[in-house]
């Protein structure tokens, strides 16, 4: 057996498995969906049923056999060896030479997870224990506001990793009755893009004596948060004097020494570790804090709990029994072997209305890679375009497309047991059972199409047939969780993580590094510079400042459209939004 294609050096595409894969594809070519469906025995093998989740790959083009060389390919990729790499603390993301170790921000207190020889669990709970106070010190009203009053609004500064997987689990619990009872008369907001229009909005009404602002950034050094910051403490202490940030502001960071530097206590910072990647950090500080804030700690611990239950699966299972590996070497067969690029994530439920934005950043900065982990470019491409929408309104909008147009493998998501329950007398089904028969359809839908023969049966005129024709035979997986809990969230949660990283280690990439993001950051930063001179000296960029023909005509149009009004006597410069805002 081959151990580790990193070990060998060789590229994952040398591999037999690859190779025997490649010729199956000839096989999978001359099935129809249409037919496999008709065979019980391969759905049955086919349909998982773990963690108290319904996954259903029966509608992916594979069959018994097509499994058993993925799961080969995963022996001699070494995939079991690089879970446990991962589980160990081993340095997997060696570009950085860190380990990778989300799962241990969601451990159990009495686990036992080492990082270079320390037992880290200790230290996770201890600033979970530290959120634990204080969030329910504000929640209680014991920490209140510069002006005696309790803070009932936060605001969370951050962006990427910082942003996305709190944002979803946000909106995921906002409609679900135990975290609406936990939050009655309190609201979380978030803050990322550095346009002020969205800190305009982020800001829009809220009393500054009532909020309490949550600055998270891994680094403390993110351009756009950092001025977002800024903003934000400029408006605070504006209205409510310097001494406010003491009170109103609170940091989560592995950068301690700058939150310092930047005003606010470090007494009220909430740390968490480079082994921590910025878009697997939902289970640290990154999300727990401003969470517990909204939702109280109780109820988030749950959410712990439920992506530590993945976490043990995706550990424990064998490939066949495992939820993301299962998923994982699907979408690799999808991707490399089938040739679809995409992926649509479509949640029939409204509440993981950001699921597909947070998995398009975890899936898409993991696995969008040119080279290999030893840094040999690879003769194929990695990753794949993730984008979605929750059902119905996706139907509405691109399904055209993934029905007669591309194949884009779809992921259904379904619940079993909605949030929110609505059934009007009269009506046929219940509003949940409603959404749920779209859920059922669509997957039918892709997978069978609709053939001319049907539709000359159906009475459908000559002409239109072509444009009526559903080929079919286009791959989709289902999921049902049995209700959207904080519990089913974490479990969510935790197998797109993990998929991703079964395909990233299959693909023998490095998945926990993004070089890919800091180009761009650089090139702003020179703009930056520019701007700055050409604004404080009024006049235009000339050729000699660096950028060529049509950069330098662009920002010249841009800076001639509009004369930058600077430091206004005394104070800073807000929106008027900002300003109606609160006083
Ligand atoms: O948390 P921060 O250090 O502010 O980083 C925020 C984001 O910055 C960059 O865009 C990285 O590519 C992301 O992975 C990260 O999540």
């Amino acid at each position: 057996m081959i151990h580790s294609t990193n070990k060998k050096g060789g590229l994952v595409t040398e591999l037999p498995a690859w190779q025997a894969l490649k010729e199956h594809v000839n096989e999978i070519e001359k099935t129809h969906l249409r037919d496999l469906l008709h065979d019980e025995a391969r759905c049955m093998g086919l349909i998982k049923e773990c963690e108290g989740i319904y996954g259903d790959f029966t509608r992916q083009r594979v069959t018994q056999k097509t499994l058993e060389l993925l799961f080969e390919l995963a022996e001699q990729s070494n995939l079991r060896g690089k879970i446990n790499a991962m589980f160990n603390g081993e340095h997997i993301n060696s570009t950085e030479d860190r380990a990778v170790l989300h799962i241990a921000t969601r451990a159990h207190r009495n686990q036992k997870i080492f990082v270079d020889g320390k037992d880290v669990v200790p230290d996770v709970w201890e600033v979970l224990d530290k959120i634990k106070a204080f969030s329910d010190k504000v929640r209680n009203g014991e920490w209140l506001g510069v002006t005696g009053k309790p803070l009932k609004n936060v605001v969370a500064i951050g962006i990427g990793g910082s942003f996305l997987g709190p944002l979803f689990v946000h909106t995921a619990l906002r409609t679900e009755p135990v975290a609406m009872r936990c939050s009655r008369d309190r609201s979380l907001r978030f803050l990322a893009n550095v346009d002020p229009i969205d800190v305009a909005r982020a800001l829009d009404g809220l009393d500054p004596e009532e909020t309490l602002v949550v600055v998270v950034s891994k680094t403390f050094t993110t351009a756009e948060t950092m001025l977002n910051a800024r903003t934000v403490r400029s408006w605070l202490t504006s209205r409510l004097g310097p001494e406010s940030v003491a009170k109103h502001m609170v940091a989560v960071s592995t950068n301690l020494k700058l939150v310092k530097e930047f005003g606010i206590d470090p007494e009220n910072a909430f740390g968490f570790w480079d082994w921590v990647g910025g878009r697997y950090s939902v289970c640290s500080a990154v999300g727990l804090l401003p969470l517990s804030l909204q939702y109280g700690f109780d109820l988030m611990q749950e959410f712990l709990a439920g992506a530590n239950n993945i976490d043990e699966h995706f550990k424990n299972q064998p490939y066949q029994d495992n939820l993301p590996v299962l998923m994982g070497l699907t979408s690799l067969w999808n991707v490399s072997f089938l040739g679809h690029g995409a992926k649509a994530i479509l949640p029939y439920c409204q509440a993981l209305s950001k699921l597909a934005p947070h998995i398009q950043q975890v899936d898409m900065e993991s696995n969008g890679k040119g080279v290999d982990i030893n840094g040999v470019r690879l003769p194929f491409e990695t990753g794949e375009i993730d984008f979605g929408e929750p059902g119905t309104n996706g139907q509405h909008s691109f399904y055209q497309l993934i029905h007669q147009g591309r194949v884009v493998p779809c992921e259904f998501i379904g619940i079993v047991r909605s949030q929110q329950s609505v059934y009007l007398k009269g009506e046929v089904v219940s509003n949940h059972d409603e959404l749920m028969c779209n859920f059922f359809a669509q997957a039918d839908a892709l997978a069978y199409g609709k053939t001319p023969e049907q539709l000359r049966s159906d009475n459908v005129p000559d002409y239109l047939i072509p444009h009526r024709v559903f080929t079919g035979n286009r791959p989709s997986m289902s999921i049902m969780l049995p209700s959207c809990t904080a519990y089913t969230v974490g479990q969510l949660l935790a197998i797109y993580e993990h998929r991703i990283a079964v395909q990233g280690f299959i693909w023998n990439i490095n998945s926990f590094d993004q070089w890919g993001v800091e180009l761009g950051k650089v090139l702003a930063s020179k703009v930056r510079t520019v701007m700055n001179s050409a604004r404080t000296r009024d006049r235009k960029i000339l050729p000699q400042d660096g950028f060529n023909y049509s950069t330098t005509r662009m920002i010249n149009k841009y800076l001639e459209g509009k004369t930058q009004v600077l430091y206004p006597e005394g104070h800073d410069s807000f929106p008027i939004d900002m300003l109606r805002s609160g006083n």
